[in-house]
């Protein structure tokens, strides 16, 4: 940055050589120089700005011999424009004035306060309200990754070990903000789009030697730490995370007051292409999604716990069983509603404790903290209620806050203030030494008065006037009109085009003694609001533990009520390898069809393992194959599920390869991805697994496609993995394996046109409507005609083989009625009646039968 610098920094003035030292500091950072009122940015920062936020670029006068680029910003806005430069993938360096410009010889002192990155937002304005920014760290290690995650704003952190190969799946299950890493290490590469590009860090601060007293800071009471020797390696990037997030919010991290584990074998896997191919999270096209079906959370608390759940179902066990037991109490009971009607006013609690613990909270915020405490009780009972004759399930008795409450009740006004910077905030009564400066002020005010009207009457001047302004502070106006005698103590300040304005020693003692009054209430006013502050901060841990509750019982008040609107049912678990639904729906498809929506059964158990599904395009095979999957989902996060009865033995994992996608960024083709992803599926894939495989093959030519399909399809059949196979080779579904069962989605043909009827029936389909479907879209009639017509020459058994498939004809006859003559020899012969000699003789045989093809 030469022509930041200047020619030499002795050159620059001194504003702009603080503005350097400062810039060194977070060189990677726009940086937001506090000038009084505004925000300014300089040089290449203030360009960047200026582009980005459409704001003025102007120039600051020179400095080292040429002009300073700028763009500035007002401070009371400045939320907004921060919003927009962390959206826009940018970091900001806040400096304020620390210094007292009346003091400073040179420029006024500045700090750098803050530096926002979009993985250590803590600010509502800045946050969005249904999501975390997570921070995260990864560290690896041999064939394993180290993995911390941060959410700032609600105070988690959690560390897992994860097996190289699995690395992507869990990366892309979260709202990942911002990624941290070593120098050096070398991150897959095919890292997806959606995740934010890695900042990485010097190595050693990756070594134990540094992480481990940044861990003994924070986690030196027993329990805080849960599990960690198994997670040696996430706990190191654990504590590169803490340290990381420290340097840029300037402060301690009291909010995080434990590290969770998280481990694999809890969970159901569950990787990205299934999250985007069910649509859990987001919908394609802008269509709906899972999570927007589900989401009726009154919190904004429960409604990120719900996203986080969504896209991390868990394998049965003591917490999905609880989840499950308490979502039937307050269904028996219609509990959610009363719960529902007491959560709806709550504020999002949980980020407001953060702030607290950050002592950055707002008198808005302990306001919406006050509203939260007095709910708690009410909420309480409501809970107990509810939850009917399961009330251990509701942790009962809840810490006592009522002494926090009241503190906020005593000290704090009705209606708040958005900042500290006006007071105003704390009541009348609370303190006393504040009410006394308050008192005094005030009362200058009324002295002020009766003053004026004792200078008009010492001077005989009835236009005489006291006034105030910031630059001037007190004086007293005469208009220029007057020009009689003024008394003798009246000193002149300034002349304006109408009046003279003066000032004399009495105004100046009372200048001297508002100002004060006035400054040592805001200071009081603060030093309360601090102390109440720190007094919050003691009880953390029990604010945390509440706004957890608050999120969890949310989220359940909100599965219930979905159940019963949605008509949905209890799933049942048990240890048997069967996957039962009976009249499952697709969520989704329903909520855009309504009563049109046709319900279908789905069997797997020892004898049915892979369900090879034809049926027309349009006919609903995916919607099938979604729903089921979006069935095991949902009963794995401990939800009810829409089916008439749904009974789910254990599942490790579910895969999905639906639907073409490209990576034309990455450079692969659709047919690559999709290879790429089904390989993935035949090497992870267990007898436990639920695998959905849309038309493997078709993306290239039918030969290719159908035997790369068959070999698929023999691959699963012989892990046995629960497997629904929609595919359009119908050759398949005259094949055998163990098993390996036909189905197919009905419809019908009425005059040339479609029905489709979207019931799925054993057996494979009869009949292939592609033509019919073709008009549906609207084909050309013509083209419809020319269609039919080589569909009966194809059909006909009697047709020559068409020229082109003259070199597909060997994989075609892979299905041909009767075996090629060499295969039938191997089949026929006895290879112990051979001798060594026969055996060499047959296989030259062989080997002239092959090439006669
Ligand atoms: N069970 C159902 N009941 C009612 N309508 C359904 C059902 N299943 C699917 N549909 C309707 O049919 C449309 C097509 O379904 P789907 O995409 O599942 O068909 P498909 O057989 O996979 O088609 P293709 O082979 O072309 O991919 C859906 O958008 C929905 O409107």
């Amino acid at each position: 940055m030469s022509t930041a610098k200047g020619d030499a920094s002795t050159a620059h003035t001194p504003v702009m050589r603080q503005f350097h030292d400062l810039k060194a500091q977070h060189p990677d950072a726009l940086l937001f120089f506090r000038m009084g009122d505004f925000y300014e940015l300089f040089y290449e920062d203030a360009q960047r700005a200026a582009a980005i936020l459409g704001i003025a670029l102007t120039s600051r006068g020179q400095s080292a011999g040429a002009p300073v680029p700028m763009a500035g910003v007002p401070v009371h806005s400045v939320d907004n424009y921060l919003a927009r430069l962390i959206q826009a993938g940018e970091r900001v360096a806040i400096a304020e004035q620390v210094g007292d410009p009346g003091l400073s010889k040179g420029p006024v002192e500045r700090e750098i306060r803050r530096v926002i990155t979009p993985g250590t937002l803590v600010d509502a304005s800045l946050l969005s309200a249904d999501r975390e920014a997570l921070l995260l760290a990864l560290l690896p290690e041999k064939d394993r990754w180290g993995l911390a995650t941060l959410d700032v704003a609600g105070g988690r952190l959690g560390i897992r070990d994860v097996r190289a190969d699995r690395l992507l799946e869990v990366l892309v299950r979260r709202p990942v903000a911002e990624i941290l890493a070593p120098e050096g290490c070398s991150l897959p590469r095919d890292l997806p789009r959606s995740l934010p590009s890695p900042t990485f860090l010097k190595a050693e601060r990756f070594e134990r030697r540094q992480t481990q007293p940044i861990l003994q800071r924070y986690f030196s009471q027993p329990g805080q730490i849960v599990d960690g020797e198994r997670h040696p390696i996430g706990l190191q990037a654990a504590a590169v995370l803490l340290d990381y997030a420290e340097n840029r919010l300037k402060s301690p991290l009291h909010q995080v007051r434990q590290i969770l584990p998280e481990n694999d074998e809890e969970e159901l896997g569950l990787d990205g292409e299934s999250l985007s191919a069910l649509e859990v999270l987001g919908g394609r096209e802008g269509g709906p999604s899972l999570y927007q079906i589900l989401q009726h959370c009154r919190t904004a608390m429960g409604a990120r716990l719900l996203r986080a759940q969504l896209a991390r179902p868990l394998r049965p066990g003591p917490i999905l069983d609880r989840r499950h037991r308490a979502l039937a109490a307050l269904i028996a009971q219609r509990g959610h509603l009363r719960l529902q009607e007491q959560l709806r006013h709550l504020p999002d609690a949980e980020r407001i404790v953060t702030r607290v613990a950050l002592g950055s909270a707002s008198p808005r915020d302990l306001g919406q903290l006050r509203q939260f405490l007095q709910t708690l009780p009410t909420l309480q009972t409501a809970l107990a209620t509810a939850l009917g004759g399961e009330s251990e399930l509701g942790e009962f008795p809840w810490p006592d806050l009522s002494a926090q409450c009241r503190l906020l009740e005593q000290a704090l006004e009705e209606d708040l203030p958005a900042t500290l910077r006006d007071g105003g905030y704390i009541r009348t009564g609370f303190n006393a030494d504040l009410d006394h400066h308050r008192q005094l002020s005030e009362n200058l005010q009324q002295v002020l008065v009766e003053l004026e009207q004792s200078e008009r009457e010492r001077s005989g001047i009835p236009q005489l006037r006291l006034q105030y302004n910031r630059v001037q502070g007190l004086f007293i106006e005469i208009p220029r009109s007057y020009t009689g005698p003024l008394p003798a103590d009246y000193q002149r300040r300034q002349s304006t085009r109408h009046a003279e304005r003066f000032s004399n020693p009495r105004l100046k003692e009372l200048e001297t003694q508002s100002l004060a009054a006035e400054s040592r209430a805001k200071t009081l006013e603060r030093a309360c609001f601090g102390d109440i502050l720190r007094q919050l901060a003691e009880r953390i841990g029990e604010l945390q533990w509440l706004c957890q509750r608050v999120a969890q019982w949310d989220v359940c008040a909100n599965l219930a009520e979905r159940a019963l609107a949605l008509r949905w049912s209890a799933p049942s678990f048990c240890d048997a390898p069967v996957l039962e639904i009976d009249e499952g729906r697709h969520p989704v498809v329903e909520m855009q069809l309504g009563a049109g929506f046709v319900p279908n059964d789905l069997r797997f158990d020892d004898e049915h393992r892979l369900l090879l599904l034809t049926g027309p395009n349009m006919g609903g095979k995916s919607t099938y194959m979604r729903q089921t999957a979006i069935i095991v989902l949902l009963a794995h996060i401990g939800s009810w599920v829409p089916a008439r009865r749904a009974r789910l033995g254990p599942i490790d994992r579910i895969f999905t390869r639906i639907g073409a996608s490209d990576d034309l960024a990455g450079g692969r083709s659709t047919f690559l991805v999709e290879m790429q992803e089904t390989a993935r599926i035949l090497n992870l894939a267990t007898d436990h697994s639920l695998v959905l495989l849309d038309e493997i093959g078709r993306g290239t030519s039918t030969y290719d496609g159908l035997a790369i399909a068959w070999a698929c399809l023999e691959s699963l059949a012989e892990k046995r993995a629960y497997t629904l196979f929609a595919t359009h080779y119908f050759e398949l579904t005259e094949l055998q394996y163990p098993g390996v069962h036909n189905a197919h989605l009905t419809a019908m043909t009425r005059d040339k046109d479609i029905v489709f009827l979207h019931r799925v029936e054993p057996g494979p389909a009869t009949q292939s409507f592609g033509i019919a479907v073709a008009r549906l879209a609207g084909l050309p009639e013509t083209v419809l005609e020319n269609a039919r017509r080589h569909l009966a020459e194809l059909e006909d058994p009697a047709r020559p083989s068409p020229a082109a498939d003259a070199n597909a004809k060997s994989q075609l006859s892979l299905f041909a009625e009767s075996p090629h003559p060499a295969l039938q020899r191997l089949r026929d012969l006895d290879p112990d009646a051979l001798s060594p000699r026969a055996a060499l003789e047959l296989l030259y045989q062989l080997q002239a039968l092959a090439q006669q093809d």
